[in-house]
């Protein structure tokens, strides 16, 4: 008997259908003969519709998925594939993030065509980017520059740095290279330094939380120390969320047996920034340590946006 086809929801950006198209190949690759036939569902987000105001106004991560999940409630989908920082801490009930591909290199790039690092910005020069953590980080450590809102996908961000929209701007390296677009990168950004969003470069799979035939379908192409590592960065940033108002980022790494979670939350200006470090072998409670810590420095009055 043919098995039936496996329908993948997925954004219609060419990054999203990039990263379907990677799952799909791991999986072919994977399974060679058996490999059932996977069927690429593309899907316009209300997130995708919005191009004219920064996301966190508008209502957040959960304006990416809302289609898609519904897709996969109703079994019109069996899986859908995502970045996963563009994920809500929180899924629906009976969905699970339950399945990583590996990560791909998390650090953020700076590009511009005109200048060769940030360090090497002049004063006041205009850096553009729709990301809090990034516009944070940047003030934190250039207090001097101006950063501007900018949205769009990468292409056309990239387009708006030729029209001189902006001296600069940041985009994530994993996003880059899957676009085949990463010799635009002029600097690759510390990650000590300018810690990436929880999540950034890891492609995650949505699916139902009871189908085990997915869970059969995803096994090998499931890497175990991403997932460790995804686990303990969504730990941490359930602990701080609440908005998207606030800048934060958080990066783990899988060691033996354990994980090692960076994470550093800011003040929209940069002026104010709380950093730490947990480590251990439990990656849940090492995010949830590092999430209650540095929640409890900032207080309170920190996270309803000033
Ligand atoms: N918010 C858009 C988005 N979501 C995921 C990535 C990059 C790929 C990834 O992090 O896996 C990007 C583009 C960017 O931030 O430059």
């Amino acid at each position: 008997m043919q098995p039936k086809p496996i329908r993948l929801g997925t954004r219609s950006s060419p990054l999203a259908l990039a990263q379907a198209h990677e799952v799909r190949d791991r999986l072919i690759a994977a399974w060679g003969v058996s490999a059932p036939e996977i069927e690429i569902v593309p899907m316009s987000t209300a997130g995708d519709r919005i191009q004219d105001r920064p996301l966190a106004e508008v209502g957040g991560k959960g304006l990416f998925t809302e289609e898609i999940e519904a897709g996969l409630l109703s079994g019109a989908l069996d899986i859908a594939v995502h970045s996963s920082k563009d994920m809500p801490t929180v899924l629906p009930d009976g969905l699970v993030l339950g399945h990583f591909l590996e990560r791909e290199d998390p650090r953020d790039a700076f590009v511009s065509l005109k200048y060769r690092s940030l360090a090497e910005l002049p004063e006041a020069a205009v850096v553009g980017t729709a990301s809090l953590r990034r516009a944070a980080i940047v003030r934190r450590l250039r207090p001097d520059v101006v950063v501007v809102p900018y949205r769009g996908n990468v292409q056309t961000r990239l387009r708006k740095l030729g029209e001189g929209v902006a001296d600069a701007t940041l985009l994530a390296v994993a996003g880059l290279k899957r676009l085949g677009m990463f010799d635009v990168a002029t600097e690759i950004l510390d990650i000590e330094a300018f810690p990436p969003a929880v999540g950034q470069g890891a492609i995650g799979i949505e699916s139902r939380a009871d189908d085990p035939r997915i869970a059969e379908l995803l096994a090998p192409i499931h890497h175990r120390p991403t997932a460790i590592a995804l686990t303990c960065e969504r730990a941490y940033l359930a602990r701080l969320d609440g908005s998207c108002r606030t800048p934060i980022a958080g990066h783990a790494v899988a060691t033996d047996g354990g994980v090692d979670l960076h994470g550093l939350i800011l003040t929209p200006d940069g002026s104010v920034a709380h950093e730490g470090r947990e480590s251990g072998s439990d990656p849940e409670s090492v995010g949830d340590r590092l999430g209650t810590r540095l929640a409890a420095l900032a207080g309170p009055g920190f996270f309803s946006g000033s």
